[in-house]
């Protein structure tokens, strides 16, 4: 595996789930470092990964080629402001995970055009089956996109888009997609329960009728629309069931939900580069 020196800036939720990914990958330890705040988090992170967590950002960046922004996108300038003097010399890779925050943005508050790409995980991330979009910036080379890949492919899929507006797409679909299928089990339960079944049983029919839908989904070569089609026997149940779905224009609630999704990804992007 490759020895890249990674610093991470916040060392959070998100940050944790790619340091669990990495290290159960097999990555070095002691090539890893964290700049967080929080002593509780880093003695976590320290305890849990033996990866070495500091207060002060210089002690996590001195070294590193890559550096991960993973702090929330509302302190992102007063952050990457406060870092750009830290950052070593050469051309370290920026690998941010921050929603909404622009590469443009990036380079102009670390005052250089240094190489940066964008990523956006998912929660799933956290149990290492995450769905992440990735865009590199003009300045990223080969071996800065393949370092890019392994330290998110670590907590997921990876998928890379060739613009960077298409990360308000990737947003829209698997960034927030997680809720939409928690949405839709927590219906599920719900109907479960009221058709009789005990609350336990209505959950777990659930989540594993979810999680057997999305292992065929991924392992079959067959489109999700043949799957279905196996399910439905003509005159039988899925039929009456997927009738409903069609006569509330299911295609078309998702078709909006994610276009607005997709706008307030975009809307938040220029708010987070413009007012800050
Ligand atoms: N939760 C989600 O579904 C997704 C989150 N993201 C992005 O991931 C990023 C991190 O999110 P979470 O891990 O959920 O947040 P979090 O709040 O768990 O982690 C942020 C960490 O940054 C630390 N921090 C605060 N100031 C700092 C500083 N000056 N230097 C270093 N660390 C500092 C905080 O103590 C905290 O531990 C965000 O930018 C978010 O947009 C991206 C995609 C999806
Ligand atoms: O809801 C949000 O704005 C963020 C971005 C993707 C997931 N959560």
């Amino acid at each position: 595996m490759s020895n890249a020196k990674i610093a991470f800036i916040g060392g959070g939720n998100m940050a944790t789930s790619l340091i669990a990914g990495l290290v159960a990958d097999g990555y070095a330890a002691q090539d890893i470092r964290v700049s967080e705040p929080n002593p509780e988090r880093r003695n976590a992170l320290q305890a849990r990964y033996g990866v070495h967590a500091f207060a002060e950002s210089a002690k996590a960046l001195a070294g590193a080629d890559t550096i991960v922004l993973c702090v929330k996108p509302q302190i992102a300038r007063q952050v990457c402001t406060a870092i750009a003097a830290e950052i070593p010399g050469e051309t370290p890779l920026v690998v941010s995970i921050m929603a909404g925050v622009p590469e443009q943005a990036i380079q102009d508050w670390l005052g250089r055009p240094l190489p940066i790409v964008r990523a956006m995980p998912n929660t799933p991330s956290m149990v290492q089956t995450g769905a992440i979009g990735l865009h590199a910036s003009p300045e990223v080379d080969a071996e800065g996109r393949n370092r890019a890949e392994t330290i998110l492919r670590a907590a997921g899929l990876v998928r890379w888009v060739a613009d960077e507006d298409k990360i308000d797409a990737v947003t829209a679909i698997s960034g927030s997609g997680p809720a939409y299928f928690f949405l839709f089990m927590e219906a599920l339960e719900e109907a479960g329960i009221a058709l009789g079944l005990d609350a336990e049983t209505a959950r777990l029919l659930t989540i594993q009728t979810a999680l057997g839908a999305a292992k065929m989904a991924m392992e079959s070569d067959a489109p999700p629309s043949r799957l279905r089609e196996q399910v439905t026997s003509p005159g039988g149940t899925t039929e009456r069931a997927l009738g409903v779905f069609a006569d509330a224009d299911l295609r078309a609630l998702v078709a909006g939900a994610t276009a607005a999704a997709r706008d307030r990804a975009k809307a938040l992007s220029k708010t987070l580069s413009e007012d800050q």
